[in-house]
């Protein structure tokens, strides 16, 4: 069971109808291995997810593309380049933009902190507090050091750390 797998089961039991279709938007930077992540993801046995159930946006952010086109969706996954430290600060602000989106409010986010197999990458631990994530309460987050080269970090006993909902504050 990967990673993926694990996460539509828990996405589909939060559906109120099982057979709904369950969106994932996949977004990052240029370079960040997005690509690499989804033929990792699909290479893996895939055989019980059907196109009808799956829905995969990709979008690409940074200088010259811009989100504008996704619809809302159950799940953002959000992928950096854990390795490419002169662009953690535009990462950074570009998921912050995108979290501030009216459109992604409450959606669960899940931060690869990809090529983690490169000597120089940072630890997932700085990239989260670089990044300001304890501070994101509102909806569901998680951080996944992972390679999407190697395919380590895309299993799903790696990923059983991500959160309940944070407790509705009270009124
Ligand atoms: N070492 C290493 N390289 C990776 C990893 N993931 C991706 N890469 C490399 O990084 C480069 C970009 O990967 P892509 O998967 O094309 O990245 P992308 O996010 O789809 O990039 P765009 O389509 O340009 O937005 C490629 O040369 C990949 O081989 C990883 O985990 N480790
Ligand atoms: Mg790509």
């Amino acid at each position: 069971v990967n990673i993926f797998q694990g996460l539509l089961s828990i996405l589909r039991k939060l559906k109120s109808t099982p057979d709904q279709e369950v969106r994932i938007l996949l977004l990052g930077l240029d370079n960040a291995g997005k690509t690499t992540l989804l033929k990792t993801l699909a290479s893996e046995d895939v055989t019980h997810i059907t196109p009808t159930q799956v829905s995969l946006s990709f979008v690409n952010i940074g200088s010259e593309k811009k989100v504008t086109t996704y619809k809302c969706d159950d799940l953002c996954i959000y992928v950096i380049d854990s390795a490419d430290r002169k662009r953690f600060e535009e990462t950074g602000q570009e998921l912050a933009e995108l979290l501030e989106e009216e459109k992604l409010c409450g959606v669960p986010v899940l931060l690869f902190a990809n090529k983690q197999d490169l000597l120089t990458a940072a630890p997932a631990s700085e990239i989260a507090e670089g990044l300001n994530l304890h501070t994101m309460r509102d909806r569901i987050w998680q951080v996944q050091a992972c390679s999407a080269l190697t395919g380590e970090g895309v299993h799903v006993s790696t990923f059983c750390r991500f959160p309940p909902p944070p407790p509705s504050s009270p009124p």
